[in-house]
Order: C-alpha cells, then structure tokens, then sequence
C-alpha cells in the first residue's frame, strides 16, 4: 500500500505564542511524504536531508491515521523537503500535513468536501496537528502554521480550539532569508513571547483588517525583541518591502512585497551569513501525487 503527498512550508503574519492566535501564509516551498503500508509492526521514518533529525513527528502521523482509517497497518515513511528544518518556515507542519495525506492516500481514504469523502483537508491538518502535540514539537499546536501549509493563503486561526477565523489568497512576491541557525518552536521562551501580547492583539486586528504587510512588521519587531534575534534586517528591508518579520520562532526573516523592491533587499540581506531566496505565496495549499 502505497501513498505520496505534498504541503507547504509557510512564513508569519502572527505568532500564537504570546496569545494563541495566529497568522501565516504558505509560500512555494514544499515537502514530500512517501508512505508505503506493510503487516509489520512498526512504523519507521526517514528524512532525506537529515538522518539523524527526529522522526517521531512523521512516524506518529502514520500512526494517527492507520488507527483511524486503517487496519493496524505498518510501514514505512520518508521525508524529502525544500523547507528547512526548525528555520521558522513551517517545516514540522509541512512535514506533518505531507505524511498524513500521504497515509490517507496509501490506505484509500479520500480527501475532500463531498458527501462521501472520508475526511475533509482541514481536519486532515489536525491530526497532524494532534501528531505534533503528542511528540512535543510545538508550542500552540501550531494550528496556524499547519493550515496555511495544507489549504494554502493566508489564514487567521485560534490555535487554542484549532479553529479557522479568516482566510484570503493574495497573490504576493516573497523573499526569504535563512541564518545558518536552527531554533526549535519547542525551546522558544513562551514567557518572554507573552510579555508583547499587546501587539500581538494589535496585530491580529491588523491581520483581520486585512492589513497584513504591517501586522507582519510589528509582529516581527515585536517577537525579535521578545525571542532575542536582531532587527537590523527587518529595517533595511523596511524602505523597500511592504511588509516584514520574523518568521515563526525564526531564525528566518520574511519580506512581502513588489518583486524590485524585494530584489534590492536582497542584494542587502545577501552580505549576511545563510540563504536568500525569492519565491511567492501559493493558494493551492497540499496535495496528494
Ligand atoms: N522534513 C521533515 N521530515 C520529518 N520531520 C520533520 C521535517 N522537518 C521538520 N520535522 C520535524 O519538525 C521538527 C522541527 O519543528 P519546529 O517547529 O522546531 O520547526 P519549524 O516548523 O521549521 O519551525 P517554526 O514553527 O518556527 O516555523 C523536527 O525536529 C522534526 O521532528
Ligand atoms: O509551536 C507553535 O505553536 C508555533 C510556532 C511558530 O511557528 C509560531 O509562528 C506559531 O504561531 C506557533
């Protein structure tokens, strides 16, 4: 039994840390689950580009759904992933979303709205959702995150009852840049991130608004103070970009806005360590291959 799927990686609008509501919109980076099904007992995961990273997340996933729609199945999953791992992109939830479509898939659950559907794609994204709390990867749960990398857009979410409250589909020019560094959500410092949930309220009315590019640049303001990375360049991307943050629990930055002005950040943000890369926002969200 054979299942393949994709989902997207995804930068920040709102982090949930300091509140529990959350903002994120997907962009053109994508993982990869492939999940083949045995009578074996166990379910073993593989992650392309990392071997030795943690594998309990996908693996737990399979688990979530073989309970649920399948027949105590075991097996295999693998991971191959243009998001990288613990950067702020959304890699668990990209991860998360991939392996359990690829599981639904492999046991031949259908995906969709219809009347005879077996699951829809937004409760497809809880159990990854739920996969992620259980192994501890996450803070909130990260509703937010996962919805924007499983339904594309931008979503406004409560991640305390992991509930969608908006989501729209613009059509934006994006640039990424990635540190060296890892930060895991896991081992963010949620005190410090409530400390600024004043402007995370202040954000999520901006999110609501519709006003995304600035309720990205006072969240990242913000949560840069609260998690300690620096702001230098969410300023010099700020003369020329529409909006920008900190992306997740970072260590990436994010900028939306005309593709020139992107272009000049950056030539900007390449003088520092790391990886840049142009890309956009998808709307189409995950898909089973
Ligand atoms: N390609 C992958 N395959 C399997 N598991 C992955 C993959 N990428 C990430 N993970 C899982 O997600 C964990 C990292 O989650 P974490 O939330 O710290 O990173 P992130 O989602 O990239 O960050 P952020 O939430 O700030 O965007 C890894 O330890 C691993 O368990
Ligand atoms: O682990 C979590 O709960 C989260 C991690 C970050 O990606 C945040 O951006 C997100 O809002 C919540």
């Amino acid at each position: 039994m054979h299942g393949r799927a994709a989902a997207l990686g995804a930068g920040t609008i709102l982090n949930a840390l300091a509140t529990g509501t959350g903002s994120a919109f997907a962009i053109d980076a994508e993982t990869t689950a492939t999940v083949e099904l045995d009578d074996s007992d166990d379910v073993r995961g593989t992650i392309a580009e990392a071997p030795d990273a943690d594998t309990r997340l996908v693996e737990r996933c399979v688990e979530l759904v073989v309970e649920q729609y399948g027949d105590g199945e075991g097996g295999t999953v693998e991971t191959e992933s243009d998001v990288p791992m613990a950067a702020g992109l959304k890699s668990s939830s990209a991860a998360a979303n991939a392996t359990v479509l690829a599981t639904l898939d492999a046991v031949g659950a259908s995906v969709g709205r219809g009347p005879d559907d077996d699951i829809t794609r937004i409760d497809a994204c809880r159990l990854g959702v739920r996969a992620a709390r259980e192994v501890g990867v996450t803070v909130t749960g990260a509703f937010d995150d996962a919805s924007a990398s499983m339904l594309g857009g931008v979503v406004v979410t409560d991640n305390t009852e992991d509930e969608l409250v908006a989501r729209d589909e613009p059509d934006w020019d994006v640039l990424v840049w990635t540190p060296p560094e890892q930060a895991f959500s896991a081992d963010a410092d949620v005190s410090r991130c409530e400390d600024v949930a004043s402007m995370a309220n202040l954000v999520a009315e901006l999110a609501l608004e519709g006003r995304y590019a600035e309720a990205m640049t006072v969240n990242g303001l913000a949560f840069s103070a609260a998690l300690d990375f620096p702001t230098d360049p969410a300023v010099e991307a700020m003369p020329l970009a529409d909006g920008v943050s900190l992306s997740g629990t970072g260590p990436s930055v994010v900028a939306v806005g005309d593709r020139d002005g992107l272009e000049q950040v950056q030539e900007r943000w390449d003088a520092r360590d790391g990886e840049t890369r142009l890309t956009t926002t998808r709307t189409d969200g995950a898909r089973i291959l």
